[in-house]
């Protein structure tokens, strides 16, 4: 079966391709990119002005014990962890670790030890730089919102934590002049409703757009509900502190469910998801808005999509 990450994650992803996708022509990546390939990770806030980066933490690795490190265990020794706070669990024997969702402050963002840091590969302070470990496979969904990642564990029995690490929501990261020509363009070429990939962050100083639609990574295959088991955190590392958007289930999930998170709700803000709540009542949208095939009790009747595109 063909791997949709092409050995890019540390497992496979297999994909079940049922009908011809436009996905066969997305590049897969890892972490986003800027438009011209350049990966987010390259980028230097302020090359000019001699700072220390204040996210490298200066623990010392300690002989074979690459996990004990930055952990909450550790919280005191480590300045990434200590300065802003560390709410994964520590590892357990299969080096598992989930979310504490319950204690994040909302808006938070999460600040995970860099490569920069001195800290192992392993450091429990790393969760998302890790890649893809769940069982997962991208095939079908129901009718009309075609492809969907679904959680497929080898054993039917197998339930997966409220708190886990999904993936990352990786695309091309976009400026907002960026990303409104490039939603623009999306809207001419293609059917309406189908260019909905672009997720904005939009954080209390900054907001960066992220498009998965031609390079991404399995992010891509989320689709929306009104009422999902997914949501969007934005975490930061490494010298480029550039915010990325991680994806963690809201819930405990079983054998064959599909994820999903709530587009309007992308940045975290409760805010920005009641005002489009409110504007996805109006149709007059100019065509833009696409109905809501997430079946929810809940379901608000339209897609939702960041207005200011
Ligand atoms: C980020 S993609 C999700 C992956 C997509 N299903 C695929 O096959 O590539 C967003 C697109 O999926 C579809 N979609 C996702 N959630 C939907 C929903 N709740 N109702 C209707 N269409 C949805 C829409 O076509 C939307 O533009």
């Amino acid at each position: 079966m063909q791997d949709i990450s092409n050995g890019l994650e540390p497992f496979p992803i297999p994909l079940i391709q049922s009908e011809a996708g436009s996905f066969e022509t997305v590049i897969y990546i890892t972490d986003s990119i800027f438009p011209n390939g350049t990966p987010i990770s390259s980028f230097r806030p302020d090359e000019d002005e001699e700072q220390d980066d204040p996210w490298t933490c200066s623990c010392v690795r300690v002989d074979d014990d690459e996990s004990a490190l930055c952990t909450v265990r550790d919280s005191d020794t480590c300045d990434c962890v200590s300065g802003f706070g560390n709410f994964y669990t520590p590892p357990d024997a299969g080096f598992n670790q989930v979310l504490n969702i319950d204690a994040l402050p909302e808006r938070l963002p999460l600040v995970e030890c860099s490569p920069q840091c001195p800290c192992a590969e392993r450091c429990a302070n790393r969760l998302t730089q890790r890649g893809v470990r769940l069982p997962l496979m991208v095939k079908q969904s129901s009718s009309g919102i075609g492809h969907g990642l679904f959680y497929s564990p080898p054993s039917e029995k197998s339930i997966l934590p409220k708190g886990s690490f999904v993936s990352l929501y990786a695309g091309e990261y976009l400026t907002s002049p960026q990303a409104r020509l490039r939603w623009a363009s999306q809207l001419v070429n293609s059917k309406v409703g189908e260019g909905n990939y672009i997720l904005s962050l939009k954080l209390p100083d900054e907001v960066w757009h992220i498009d998965p639609r031609y390079k991404g990574n399995i992010g891509r295959f989320l689709n929306h509900s009104c009422e999902p088991n997914c949501l969007i955190q934005v975490v930061r590392w490494g010298m480029d502190s550039l915010p990325r958007a991680a994806i963690f289930t809201k819930r405990s999930m079983k054998y064959g469910e599909v994820f999903s998170f709530d587009y309007a709700n992308a940045s975290g803000s409760t805010e920005l998801a009641l005002t489009l709540e409110k504007e996805s009542h109006h149709e007059q949208d100019g065509g833009k808005r696409t109905k809501c095939l997430c079946s929810s009790t809940q379901c608000r009747g339209w897609m939702p999509f960041d207005e200011s595109l």
